[in-house]
């Protein structure tokens, strides 16, 4: 029989948002203020996932990727980050109608991002206005994926046992997390990483299309 889950934690770059354009247009042009050549978008892809402090390392040349260049620079990211982050992004496709189907077939839904939490939270209020998560947790001291504090946080917030919830991500550090919480995944191949890079993490589910997203967490599909 088809298991059920009570509760859905989403990532948010890369698999309910497609920030890619606004990440490289940003880090591009951080770079270029401090001096360092630019990357392509698909540079980028292989960048983001553990936080902007990461980004911006990886970023780097190696030989400056320091404390001394890499601190300054994440505050002036985050700036630049505050100013532009309605601009460059949008939602996958039909990912806004599965939340909306979720959230009224009763399923607790959050976010669990390694963005800054006060800027994963604006986000999430901008892009997804319509829809009632019970929770957003970005990254802090206390939440890195993938540690599995924030899924912890989340499944308390839930009132749910860890098997009841399954965690949904397009990056290795997704998947992680929710082994390292002790919960289900689903890795989605529309994010920044390649398929075969995901399948190596051994997801309890591998999907290419919000439509099987739909058929795994709904009885009824109806995502085109
Ligand atoms: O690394 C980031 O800044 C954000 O990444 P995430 O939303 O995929 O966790």
């Amino acid at each position: 029989m088809k298991k059920t889950y009570q509760g859905v934690l989403f990532d948010l770059d890369g698999t309910l948002l497609n920030t890619i354009n606004l990440y490289g247009y940003l880090v591009n042009q951080l770079l270029e203020e401090y001096g360092f050549p630019g990357h392509t978008l698909d540079d980028y892809k292989s960048f983001i996932g553990s936080g902007t402090r990461n980004l911006i390392k990886r970023s780097l040349p190696a030989e400056k990727q320091t404390e001394d260049h890499i601190a300054p620079m994440v505050e002036r990211f985050k700036e630049l980050y505050e100013k532009h982050y309605t601009e460059k992004c949008k939602a996958y496709k039909g990912i806004r109608e599965t939340l909306i189907s979720l959230k009224s077939s009763g399923v607790r839904l959050g976010v669990l991002t390694n963005k800054v939490h006060y800027l994963a939270v604006a986000c999430v209020k901008h892009y997804f206005p319509e829809v009632r998560f019970d929770m957003v947790i970005g990254q802090s001291k206390e939440y890195r994926k993938p540690e599995p504090s924030g899924a912890i946080a989340l499944a308390g917030k839930f009132g749910l046992p860890m098997a009841d919830i399954v965690m949904i991500g397009d990056t290795e550090v997704d998947i992680q997390t929710a082994k390292n919480a002790g919960m289900d995944s689903i890795a989605v191949s529309w994010g920044f990483r390649k398929k075969e890079a995901l399948q190596a993490e051994n997801p309890t589910y591998m999907i290419d299309t919000c439509k099987e997203l739909q058929s795994i967490l709904l009885a009824v599909t109806s995502c085109s």
